[in-house]
């Protein structure tokens, strides 16, 4: 084995996901059911407390409500490669003050930017780290409400800020609620609002330089495409078993019968969680370095040369403004 493939088979990538929607549509279980898939390398990481806070009825909901965004990170396999997953929690948004959801939403672009700082310091040291971590925000999950009949408007001004800054992946929330008619109309109407709000969420282009056959590639993506926004049912119970089978199954339990969420007859999580981890996960990254940060860098650069450009008199009526305000 030669040195440097030696190396990749050590490397171990960084992949930084988020969830963001509003507030109860599952984004904490969502977490939750991803965390009790993941083949984990070290049992002993600490976990926030907040990811096993399960509400089941009304009186917990306030209690595991998501007070604010929190982060961890979790070494992991998949399919034979190291990687090192932060996955990051926002509180949910708030439907009924739109001032407090804009500030919401600007703090979670504020995170996100910070992440960008991060690599922009790191790149203007004279010594660089080449062990620095990645932080940027690989992939964000936006969960959208199930009850409404596609986007609102609030859905469409929230996805606009978030796609100028981030790869987001809508998710059709509690998928469990719909039926089968009710899932594909809302689906269709989400596809129908996106498009004709010209919302840029991540369309599973083809990647030019997968080694793959170009043929198969076109088809897998086809067939993702379709699957659009991906419908999420995430468990209730981890300790569930399946009658038909009496096997242990993460689902949720009805009186007319049993939710196995990894069966992908019943959700998409299944191909979500692969298209995450495994089959997009380097474009996800290769896109956030050279399309959003590279726009982010471009943004300060020209702010901070605009704020050279100006003069004293400028600056001190800016100053003068400011504090007016
Ligand atoms: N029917 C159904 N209920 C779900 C599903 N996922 C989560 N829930 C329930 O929805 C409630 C809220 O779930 P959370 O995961 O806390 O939602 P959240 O989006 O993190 O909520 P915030 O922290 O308020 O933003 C809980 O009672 C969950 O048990 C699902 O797929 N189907």
């Amino acid at each position: 084995m030669s040195r440097s493939s030696r190396r990749r088979k050590h490397a171990v990538s960084q992949l930084n996901l988020m969830v963001v929607g509003f507030s109860s549509l599952g984004k904490t279980s969502f977490i939750r059911m991803l965390f009790e898939t993941l083949c984990r390398l070290k049992e002993d990481t600490e976990l926030p407390a907040s990811l096993f806070k399960r509400a089941e009825t009304a009186q917990d909901a306030e209690a595991a409500r998501t007070k604010e965004l929190y982060s961890f990170t979790l070494d992991i396999e998949e399919e034979g490669e190291k990687i090192s997953l932060t996955l990051v929690d926002c509180p949910g948004f708030v439907r009924d003050n739109e001032l407090r959801l804009d500030v919401q939403v600007t703090e979670v672009l504020r995170y996100i930017e910070a992440q960008f700082d991060q690599t922009l310091a790191e790149e203007t040291k004279v010594k660089r780290n080449p062990k620095a971590q990645d932080s940027q925000i690989h992939a964000c999950l936006y969960f959208i409400d199930n009850t409404n009949n596609g986007l609102t408007d609030k859905d469409i001004r929230i996805l606009k800020r978030l796609t100028a800054r981030v790869n987001v992946i809508p998710i059709v929330a509690k998928a469990d609620l719909l039926t089968t008619t009710q899932l594909a109309n809302l689906k269709k109407a989400i596809n129908r609002d996106i498009k004709q709000y010209q919302i840029p969420v991540f369309d599973f282009p083809v990647d030019e330089e997968d080694g793959s056959d170009p043929e198969v590639v076109a088809e897998a993506v086809a067939d993702i495409q379709t699957q659009i926004p991906f419908s999420i049912i995430a468990p209730e119970d981890a300790e569930l078993i399946d009658p038909s089978t009496s096997e242990k199954i993460l689902g949720r339990q009805y009186t007319w019968g049993v939710i196995d969420c990894l069966n992908p007859k019943h959700c998409d999580f299944v191909v979500l969680r692969n298209v995450l981890l495994s089959s997009h996960r380097k474009l996800f990254k290769d896109i956030t370095l050279e399309l959003f940060y590279e726009q982010y860098r471009t943004e300060r650069l020209m702010a901070r040369k605009a704020s050279k450009m100006i003069t004293k008199e400028q600056k001190k009526k800016l100053m003068e403004d400011l504090q007016e305000i």
